[in-house]
């Protein structure tokens, strides 16, 4: 992808997490990127500390900060991975009245969201050009659009699972990529996931719906993301998978989907739109 040589202004939100990390030493790797603002939480222990050495990098001059408003003066797009109310409440000042200052655009990977959150985030995309995805990796995407074409080609009689694992430390479930593949599932079958999502399984479940799309979760040690799709007929079985071996995936995902959307009118955009899925 090429980025006409100009160099970016980005601001990172949730800069001492584990993505957050990845995300800056990501931009000190990219010609055509710079890290101009990095926002964590009010209580972090990492205040004031510089950006680049907190992500296990050398000094950069950024300096940890919890004053948002600042950092969206500072940047011309902000990336975020940190929860979802941090994540909404960036998204409406972005998209507010009282916001004058240069972020008109928001790169968002925070997952964990309810149904409601998810509206509310998404309204910002009315002000503002908003891109979010449970998923920044391009093998995602692509196995996003597999599994769409998959789904639709093969229709009803062959059953939709979706399985995942991941690390000990996350804290939602099913994951935001789960539900990205269950979301695909459902279009390419013509299905609402929203009424077809089993998302767990116990005691007397009764049989298995036709149209049911089920979702197992698994959590242990340093799982970075491992995702699989089964599509059981009662006589085969497709299984689509994807597994990322290291965060700078996420990362590099991420920033290119950055520097891509500054570029781009208001809307709500998805990295199927960055990659031309
Ligand atoms: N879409 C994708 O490709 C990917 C998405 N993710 C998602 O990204 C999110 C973050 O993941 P990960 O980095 O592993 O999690 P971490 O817990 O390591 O990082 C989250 C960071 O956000 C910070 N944070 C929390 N509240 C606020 C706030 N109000 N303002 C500013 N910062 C805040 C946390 O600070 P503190 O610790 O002090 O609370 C922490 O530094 C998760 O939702 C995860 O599922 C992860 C990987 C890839
Ligand atoms: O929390 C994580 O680590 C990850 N979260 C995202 C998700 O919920 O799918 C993406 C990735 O799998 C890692």
């Amino acid at each position: 992808m090429t980025h006409n040589g100009k160099t970016t202004n980005i601001g990172i939100l949730g800069a001492d997490g584990r993505m957050g990390a990845a995300v800056i030493r990501a931009i000190a790797e990219h010609p055509n990127a710079r890290l101009t603002a990095a926002v964590t939480a009010p209580q972090s222990t990492e205040l004031g500390r510089d950006a680049g050495v907190v992500s296990g990098g050398s000094e950069i001059g950024v300096s940890l900060s919890a004053d948002l408003k600042s950092a969206l003066n500072a940047c011309d797009v902000l990336i975020d991975f940190s929860a979802p109310k941090a994540a909404i409440d960036a998204a409406l000042i972005l998209a507010g009245t009282g916001h004058s200052g240069r972020c008109h655009a928001m790169v968002s990977g925070t997952t964990g969201f309810t149904k409601t959150e998810d509206a509310a985030f998404e309204a910002a995309a009315n002000e503002i050009s908003l891109l979010r995805s449970g998923n920044f990796s391009p093998g995602v995407t692509a196995l996003s659009a597999l599994v769409e074409l998959a789904t639709e080609k093969l229709g009803r009689g062959w059953d939709i699972e979706i399985l995942e694992m991941h690390h000990r430390h996350k804290v939602d479930a099913p994951s935001g990529t789960a539900l990205l593949l269950g979301e695909a599932a459902a279009k390419g079958r013509g299905l609402d996931l929203s009424q077809s999502q089993v998302l767990s399984r116990e005691g007397m479940t009764g049989t298995r719906r036709d149209d049911d799309i089920g979702f197992a979760t698994l959590r242990g040690g340093g799982v970075v993301g491992s995702h699989e799709v089964r599509l059981a007929s009662s006589l085969e079985m497709i299984t689509l998978s994807h597994d990322a071996f290291d965060r700078s995936v996420f990362a590099r995902g991420a920033l290119s989907s950055a520097l891509w959307l500054v570029d781009q009118p208001k809307g709500l955009y998805s990295m199927r739109d960055v990659l031309g899925f």
